[in-house]
């Protein structure tokens, strides 16, 4: 078994609105950080939700640990760690008394992890959670998440909020948890840094579409960002034109391999916030 999760096809859609997910298929290795991104109501939240069953899909397979996911199959969530930017712990307890309420919900719960990762994030202890800032709820719920035996890690924006120094604590302790190759990391970012420091595989959603999923390293490595007129744009083999955005005379247009420009074109340096501009903000190739 190679992927921790499949998903296959899934569709969704919502009463009182007009957008919907559309075959949304794609799959998480084992070991791997997968990078979720999409610009404000792409559809990335509404795609974790409809994996974790927390929204009813209209459609669609999902596959977790190889055992297709039900409604309902809630032995299998104890192995899933969720962090949303929306979540509320019970504000009332402070994080010392948190960890007792934790440890009957959790079978595989461990005490020592989470006192860890308070002690890392700089968490007050015995300070009551209500009275926690947005960053500080952030890292406790991450916390969380790390400190039940989770093999899959489920992160919706879980670094907003996060200062420089909190949000570097934040990705070396998910760079470690995949580390032995048998837990993996779907998370999405508005911070594209943080997704291009960490994540390995890249999953593209536009429209409740995925535009383009592949690894980080094919894309800063194969792909191609180059400028060019009309007419240097007719140039360029189809299949290799991913996207292209501009005005009528001129052109950025990302490719698939730049090997495969032609000579008068060059591919010029870029980052992963520059595909995902040209992605999003662009037109089809
Ligand atoms: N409960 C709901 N009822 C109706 N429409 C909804 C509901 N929840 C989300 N939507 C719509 O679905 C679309 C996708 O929203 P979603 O939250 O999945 O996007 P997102 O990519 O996570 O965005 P963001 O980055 O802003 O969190 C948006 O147009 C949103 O308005």
């Amino acid at each position: 078994m190679t992927n921790i999760l499949e998903v296959q096809e899934l569709n969704k859609t919502y009463e009182e609105s007009t957008f919907g997910l559309q075959d949304i298929t794609f799959s998480i290795p084992y070991g791997s950080i997968v990078g979720f991104i999409g610009e404000n109501g792409a559809g990335k939240s509404t795609t974790m939700g409809s994996i974790l069953g927390t929204l009813q899909k209209d459609s669609g397979t999902i596959k977790m640990f190889g055992e297709v996911m039900n409604a309902g199959d809630v032995h299998l969530k104890d192995d899933i760690g969720v962090v949303f930017d929306t979540m509320k712990l019970l504000g009332g307890l402070t994080v010392a008394k948190l960890e007792r309420v934790f440890r009957e919900i959790y079978s595989n719960w461990s005490k020592e992890t989470y006192f860890q990762l308070i002690q890392l994030f700089s968490l007050p202890k015995n300070k009551k959670v209500s009275g926690f800032s947005r960053g500080m709820s952030m890292k406790l719920s991450i916390a969380v998440a790390l400190s039940h035996g989770a093999k899959l890690l489920i992160l919706d924006e879980a670094t907003a909020g996060l200062d420089a120094g909190g949000r570097e604590d934040v990705l070396d302790v998910l760079k470690t948890f995949v580390k032995d190759q048998d837990r993996s990391i779907l998370m999405s970012s508005h911070i594209s840094s943080d997704i291009e420091q960490i994540a390995d595989q890249l999953i593209f959603i536009k429209g409740g579409r995925i535009l383009l999923q592949a690894s980080k390293d094919k894309i800063l490595h194969t792909y191609g960002i180059t400028q060019c007129d009309p007419i240097h744009y007719e140039t360029i083999p189809n299949e290799i034109r991913v996207a292209k955005r501009g005005s009528s005379s001129f052109f950025d247009v990302l490719v698939s391999d730049k090997e495969k420009l032609p000579q008068a074109l060059q591919s010029k340096p870029f980052t992963i916030d520059d595909v995902t501009l040209l992605l999003m903000r662009g037109e089809r190739g």
